[in-house]
């Protein structure tokens, strides 16, 4: 194979067997491999057909011997040999990308993948090398995850930036670089950065990484005879799946990953498109974090092999042709490889002696231009023959031409040159070579800062993560409490409900109490009315018929004692006689004839007999007046024994009711019987009363009887004193002798008869008035002793009759209604009491119940309470055993790698070959050509990065002689 060739990425392709998936989904092989080529291989799909040339095709039944002989022992050679070199495993998930570089089971020697079988051959190579070859070996494990690098020998560091320098190139800082001096040493690496690695769950595969790994062994020799040093550096990368997100079935945070992943894979796609068109004037390396550190691999100094696996079946046919397609582009991807050596001493001393002698000759061609320009200045002319020239002035490897480029090319800087020549450029526009510098420093600090800022990012996201995972936690709870709360507060409002409603009956029940007293009071006191309204109505009545009764009386009365006014007539008459009298007497002649007398004489005998008649009526008023006081005297006595009776009888019938009815009747009849009898004793008195003044007043008229008797009599005496004068009068006719006698009697007995009338007036008038009262009182006697007997005859009738008895059944039915009103109320107000106390038990037992309630609320929120601290304290010491548990992991591991100092030791390895060159100084004296476990010698040396990490700081003062006699144990 030419160099040109080599330089060309090779791709090499691997198809493994059909699995149960693909089988059980009906899937056919479309894969169909030439005999006769081992380079082609034919596509029958329903979406292709055609063959596709690779530099190998390793089909279903080769075994990782095979792949590893026929792909990759050429590369593990070239870096022994100091070149970079890049193993990729291209393909979709499940297509035995870990399968060919990892291995089933590294342990296992059929099994077991590329990079063990590298890692054996490169140790197997350095054993095989000249004694005068010395060899660090250290590795390196990282993973790609999410557009982050992270190193899985030392986890803790997840988001390392990538630097960029003018000598070393593209690299990742901070990346844990672990010495290792045996096979079984880098196994042990890898396990541990195995372990570490991120493996999500598809449903294409249930190991499928969703990460790119990157496994870097770097080999550096010395060649101890002449002093100079190669160094290559071996890429294994495991690319992530290349299918497409939907096929996967990865979702949700899944996704987002694929997306991530897919964003490495086709910044990949994309180089290589960019690589490969031969038109492309920027590499879009920067693109992603894959690209980036895989610059030097793709188009650079590296040896590069490309292994695509593919699966044979038709299941997986549109990933097979786009990864066959893939590496038919990568194919032509040229790179520029190189060895990364470093000039010897004795190559390094020529070169200086060279230097040495270009610059003296450099200072004397300066020196004669001084001089030159001396002559210049002062004003002379120096003659163009005479003009100074680099050869003139002795330099030999200084052309005149240009005097300031050295003649001979300066090997260190051609190195450089070529260094940054070889290595992809990364897109920039031209800069000045300080300025480069420059930029690139500051593009190192600020990815710094950018990773630096990812990972805060990423530590307050994953906080973020797990606060609301906390939070959702919290909601769940809070949800149940809620809940909780909310059937407890419905329950609650139920029971104040269920309490309203009975305060509320409870209430309507008092209102209703409250409305039937009142209407009972009502219904009492309508009753009172009526009784009183007719009480008052039949006291009316009593008084009407009373007065008219009265009226009528008196009438009659007046009548009886002035019968058609005889007697004022005959006062008329009296009068006149006594006028005519007076006139004769004035006139002084007797008028007075005989007729005239007979006249007067029938007259007074008409007056007399007026007078009996009156006396008579008096006597029979007097007769009257006793009759009635007699009558009253009885009447009264029959009151009394009426009132007796009717106690008697009231007595019995309460007795009688008692018996029959309950306390409420008696109540009634006991309040009826007390207004009777109130009533009576009222009437009573007034009767007494009455009975009392008429008494008085008797005497009284007995008194004006007596006295109108008296008169009486002095009118008897008058009259005859009349009659005497008029019989006087006749003899004095008669005889008309003494006629100044006569007219002196009849004067006087004008006089006396004038007074006699007078005192008859006033007497009459007396006795008219008191007639008339007494009259009055003889009819309101007489109206009460009707109203008396009425009263008797109701007392009887009351007590015998059927009226009585109907007023009695109509008031025992009232009462027998009120009581059973009353007794309707008395139930329902007990029933109400009953109710309301019920109520009020139910009130309180619902109260209590409400207290409880209460305090069981009250409980949970405190069991809550508490159960949240406890789950926050729970929380808390997880928080901390985690955060323990990381720490020891990464102290286990930085114990193991990036702790222990062994692992930053370079431990160089020596060849057990034949030396090279004669002579060489054996320092570690040990026999070449004795054992194998012998011939290696691990030489503590304390690389420049270690001293700069601080580890050898502790370890650079040893003598180099002790720590060259160390043996590793793992090749004993
Ligand atoms: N050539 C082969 N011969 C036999 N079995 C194989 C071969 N290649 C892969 N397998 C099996 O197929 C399965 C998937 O392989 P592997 O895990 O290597 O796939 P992968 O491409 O690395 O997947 P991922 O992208 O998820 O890492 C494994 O069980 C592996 O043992």
């Amino acid at each position: 194979m030419g160099d040109q060739n080599r330089n060309n990425i090779r791709v090499v392709c691997r198809f493994r067997p059909q699995n149960k998936r693909e089988n059980a989904e009906g899937g056919v092989h479309i894969i169909t491999f030439d005999e006769g080529s081992d380079d082609t291989v034919r596509m029958e799909g329903k979406e292709y057909q055609g063959n596709f040339t690779f530099d190998a095709i390793f089909p279903t039944t080769t075994t990782q011997k095979q792949v590893f002989e026929h792909s990759i022992k050429p590369i593990v050679d070239d870096v022994i040999g100091g070149y970079n070199g890049t193993v990729f495993a291209y393909g979709q998930t499940g297509s035995g990308k870990t399968f060919t570089m990892m291995g089933a089971d590294i342990d296992n020697e059929e099994l077991k993948g590329l990079i063990p079988r590298i890692v054996e051959q490169i140790f197997h190579d350095i054993l095989e090398s000249p004694s005068t070859m010395e060899y660090t070996v250290k590795v390196s494990y990282m993973e790609i995850y999410m557009e982050k690098i992270r190193d899985l020998l030392n986890p803790q560091n997840d988001n390392l930036p990538i630097h960029e320098e003018k000598n070393r190139g593209v690299y990742v800082k901070g990346l844990l670089e672990v010495y290792v001096s045996s096979v079984q040493e880098v196994y042990e690496v890898m396990k541990r950065g195995g372990n570490a690695r991120v493996v999500a769950y598809t449903n294409m595969n249930a190991e499928s990484s969703r990460s790119h790994s990157i496994f870097v062994i770097t080999v550096s020799q010395k060649n101890l005879a002449d002093g100079s040093v190669k160094s290559g550096r071996l890429s294994l990368v495991d690319l992530a799946g290349s299918e497409k997100v939907g096929k996967t079935g990865a979702s949700g945070q899944t996704l987002e990953e694929a997306k991530k992943i897919n964003k490495s894979l086709s910044a990949l796609g994309m180089v290589i498109n960019a690589l490969t068109d031969g038109k492309s004037t920027h590499i879009p390396y920067r693109d992603s974090k894959l690209t980036r550190i895989l610059q030097e691999s793709l188009g650079g100094n590296s040896r590069t092999t490309l292994i695509i696996n593919c699966s044979p079946s038709s299941f997986n046919e549109a990933e097979t042709l786009s990864t066959l397609r893939f590496g038919m582009r990568a194919k032509s991807i040229k790179n520029k490889a190189r060895v990364n050596a470093e000039l010897s001493p004795a190559e390094l001393k020529a070169l200086l002696k060279k230097a040495k002698s270009e610059a003296v000759s450099f200072q004397q061609y300066i020196s004669a231009l001084e001089g030159e320009i001396g002559i210049w200045r002062s004003g002379g002319t120096v003659p163009k023959e005479n003009w100074v020239s680099a050869d003139k002035a002795g330099a030999g490897a200084v052309t005149p031409s240009t005097p300031t480029t050295p003649a001979a090319p300066n090997p260190a800087v051609e190195a450089a040159k070529k260094e940054f020549e070889s290595r992809p450029s990364t897109p920039a526009p031209i800069l000045e070579k300080d300025e480069r510098e420059e930029f690139l420093k500051r593009e190192n600090e600020l990815t710094d800062q950018i990773a630096e800022k990812e990972s805060l990012l990423a530590k307050q996201e994953k906080l973020l993560a797990e606060m609301k995972e906390e939070l959702g936690y919290f909601k769940e709870q809070e949800e149940t409490i809620t809940k909780e709360n909310k059937e407890m507060a419905s329950e609650l409002s139920e029971l104040k409900l269920q309490l309203e409603k009975v305060t509320y009956d409870n209430k309507e029940g008092a209102i209703t109490i409250d409305s039937l007293r009142e209407a009972n009071a009502e219904l009492s006191s309508e009753l009172e009315q009526l009784k009183k309204t007719l009480v008052e109505l039949k006291i009316s009545q009593k008084e009407g018929d009373k007065e008219q009764k009265k009226q009528e009386k008196m009438a009659q009365m007046m009548a009886e004692l002035d019968p058609s006014g005889v007697i004022s007539a005959k006062e008329k008459q009296i009068r006149e006689a006594l006028n005519k009298l007076d006139s004769i007497d004035g006139s002084g002649s007797a008028t007075l004839t005989m007729e005239e007398l007979a006249t007067l004489r029938r007259e007074l005998a008409d007056s007399k007999s007026l007078v009996t008649q009156h006396e008579q009526t008096i006597s029979e008023l007097h007769y009257e007046n006793e009759h009635l006081t007699r009558k009253r005297d009885e009447l009264e006595v029959r009151l009394t024994t009426l009132e007796l009776e009717y106690e008697e009888l009231l007595d019995k019938t309460i007795a009688d009711e008692e018996a029959n009815s309950k306390i409420d009747i008696t109540e009634t009849i006991q309040e009826l019987r007390a207004k009777l009898e109130g009533q009576y004793s009222a009437k009573k008195e007034v009767q007494q009363k009455e009975i009392e003044e008429l008494k008085q007043e008797l005497e009284k008229k007995n008194e004006e009887l007596h006295k109108l008797n008296s008169a009486l009599a002095e009118l008897k005496r008058a009259n005859e004193e009349l009659q005497n004068a008029i019989t006087e009068k006749e003899t004095r006719i008669e005889g008309r002798k003494d006629t100044a006698e006569k007219e002196k009697d009849m004067e006087r007995i004008r006089k006396t008869m004038a007074q006699q009338l007078a005192d008859f007036d006033v007497m009459k008038k007396a006795l008219m008035r008191d007639l008339q009262n007494r009259c009055e009182k003889v009819v309101e006697l007489e109206i009460s002793l009707d109203e008396t007997r009425e009263q008797y005859n109701n007392v009887l009738r009351n007590s015998n009759n059927k009226a009585q008895q109907k007023k009695m059944a109509f008031l025992e039915r009232n009462l027998e209604q009120l009581t059973n009103v009353q007794k309707q109320l008395v139930e329902q107000n007990s029933s109400l009491k009953k109710e309301v106390a019920i109520a009020e038990r139910k009130l309180l037992a619902r109260n209590e119940r409400i207290q409880a309630l209460e305090a069981l609320l009250q409980d949970a929120q405190e069991k809550l309470t508490t159960q949240n601290q406890k789950f926050e304290a729970q929380l808390q010491a997880v928080r901390e055993r985690l955060e323990q548990a990381r720490s020891q992991k990464s102290a286990s591991l930085l114990g193991s790698f990036a702790n222990n100092p062994n692992n930053r030791i370079a431990k160089p390895l020596r060849g057990q070959g034949h030396p090279s060159l004669e002579g060489v100084d054996n320092v570690g004296g040990s026999p070449t050509g004795n054992s194998f476990a012998a011939a290696i010698q691990v030489v503590l040396l304390l690389p420049s990065d270690v001293m700069r990490s601080g580890y050898g700081n502790t370890l650079s003062t040893p003598g180099r002689t002790e720590r060259r006699t160390s043996w590793l144990p793992g090749f004993r």
